[in-house]
């Protein structure tokens, strides 16, 4: 999909008549390589072929209206109401958004007062709509130091005009959407149904997923955190592995459909021989199938260390009845329930290396909720606050249907339409997966013999 500039504009609620309580910071302020003034906008693209491609002047060529502060706002500060709400699956980093998020409203804007809503959507259905929590800096104080979410999270289907209706009826005149791709979905179709009844309401995204899997943002916030930590348990198979005979380290890893937390934590592990993810496609079988690579490297080596994405080798478990194929579906959310790929390598790998005279040494580990129920590290802790300074910046400047994201470093509005419009994957084609081959040695495929011929071999 090629985007033009008018893709990338962001909605305005009307004119800003307001003076903002941080004018004065803004005076002197001009674009800089570490500002980019009111006005201003950033790049979509960063090469210079993509831009000469364009064949357009710079005002034409696709950009990001800049996030941050402006000298005149929308909404009269003393007269909002803001809610927040927290949606799908933790993430490391939603207390940290939380608390920026209210220490901004109400200590430089010093709005008359802030909601939390429950239990994500849930929480502004009609049924829960009154239940919710009052929050000031006070509240929030300490919040960051702790994983999960003080307002509660959920996943499950809401109706669009019940939930307009819970904000009219709270009186809420900005609001945070916190959420992944399925919460920027349900954001979207809030705004949507906001705009066809003519309200004045503002809805703000703020991109999070562990997965990394939304686009037009550099990486979202809790990934750092969340591969961080798996990569504690790489480091442990890997030093389980290496002590045992035969020893076969598999450790499973989130990623429905995008591999980067298993990428990453494999380059910061650097002890993985082997990577597999949802974008690359593998065979067990054959000569240069994963089995026979796995065997080779146990001869080699003495031991093997695999990293694998949840999302990864889906098709291997397709057939009915295969083992671990936990009957699929999807989840309150539509979200495709997986298969068990760690378990199925599991057995064939044993299997494989038993007949093959290696009995094998198994260590695995699903380190599953572990990775994600933890509090931001220092780097995303810094990430979370300015995304919320900027989210509470452009709700108050009367942005609307917009998520703020970091891109290329700099923090932008991005149509909360087009953070749902593709997916963010590892690309096989990409420097990242480059570093994890040059990393691991493996090959860039592991195919059958029928395709052989296509196969490049591994690095080492
Ligand atoms: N197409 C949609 N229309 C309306 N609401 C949706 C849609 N997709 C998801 N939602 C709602 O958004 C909320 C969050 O979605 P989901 O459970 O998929 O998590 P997420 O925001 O994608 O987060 P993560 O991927 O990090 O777990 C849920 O309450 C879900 O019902
Ligand atoms: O919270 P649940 O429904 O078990 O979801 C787990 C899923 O959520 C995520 O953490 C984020 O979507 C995935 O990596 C994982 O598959
Ligand atoms: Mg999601």
């Amino acid at each position: 999909m090629t985007l033009h500039l008018d893709d990338l504009r962001v909605r305005h609620l009307g004119e800003c008549r307001y003076d903002s309580p941080l004018a004065e910071m803004l005076s002197t302020k001009q674009t800089s390589p570490h500002y980019v003034a009111e006005g201003d906008r950033v790049l979509l693209e960063d090469t210079v072929s993509m831009l000469a491609g364009h064949r357009l002047p710079p005002a034409r060529v696709p950009s990001f209206e800049g996030a941050g502060p402006r000298r005149k706002i929308y909404f009269d500060p003393a007269q909002v109401t803001a809610g927040i709400v927290t949606c799908g699956g933790l993430c490391p980093g939603l207390n940290n958004v939380i608390r920026g998020l209210v220490q901004e409203l109400a200590v430089h804007y010093q709005v008359k007062r802030i909601l939390g809503f429950r239990n994500g959507l849930q929480g502004l259905t009609a049924d829960h709509r009154h239940d919710t929590v009052e929050l000031t800096p006070a509240h929030v104080r300490d919040i960051h130091k702790d994983g999960g979410t003080i307002l509660g999270s959920s996943r499950g289907g809401q109706d669009a005009d019940e939930m307009v209706d819970s904000l009219v009826l709270r009186g809420v005149d900005v609001m945070f959407v916190i959420g992944g791709d399925g919460g920027m979905r349900a954001a979207t179709y809030l705004s949507d149904a906001i705009r066809a009844r003519g309200l004045d309401i503002a809805v703000i995204g703020v991109p999070k997923t562990i997965d990394n899997d939304l686009p037009f943002t550099d990486q979202s916030f809790g990934f750092q955190s969340a591969f961080a930590r798996a990569t504690d348990f790489i480091s442990s198979v890997s030093v389980e592995a290496a002590s045992s005979p035969n020893g076969v380290g598999i450790v499973k890893l989130m990623g429905r459909h995008s591999g980067f937390i298993a990428s990453y934590a494999a380059l910061a592990a650097n002890g993985a021989d082997i990577v597999l993810i949802p974008e690359i496609p593998f065979a067990l079988e054959g000569p240069d199938g994963l089995l026979a690579h796995i065997e080779q490297r146990v001869r080699a080596k003495g031991y093997v260390v695999i990293v694998l994405a949840e999302g990864a080798g889906q098709d291997l478990l397709d057939q009915p009845g295969a083992a671990h194929r936990n009957g699929r579906g999807t989840d309150a959310s539509g979200n495709l329930k997986l298969g068990n790929i760690g378990e199925l390598l599991k057995d064939r790998v044993a299997a494989h290396l038993t007949a093959a005279g290696l009995p094998p040494t198994m260590r695995y580990i699903d380190p599953s909720y572990a990775i994600r129920s933890i509090a931001a590290n220092p780097y995303d802790s810094v990430y979370c606050l300015r995304l919320a300074h900027a989210a509470v910046h452009a709700a108050m400047a009367g942005r609307t249907a917009a998520a703020v994201a970091r891109w290329r470093r700099r923090f932008v509005h991005v149509p909360l339409s087009l953070m749902t419009s593709r997916r963010n994957q590892v690309d096989p084609d990409g420097d990242l997966w480059m570093s994890v081959l040059e990393t691991t040695c493996q090959p860039a495929e592991f195919g059958t013999a029928a395709d052989r011929e296509k196969v490049p071999m591994g690095f080492c």
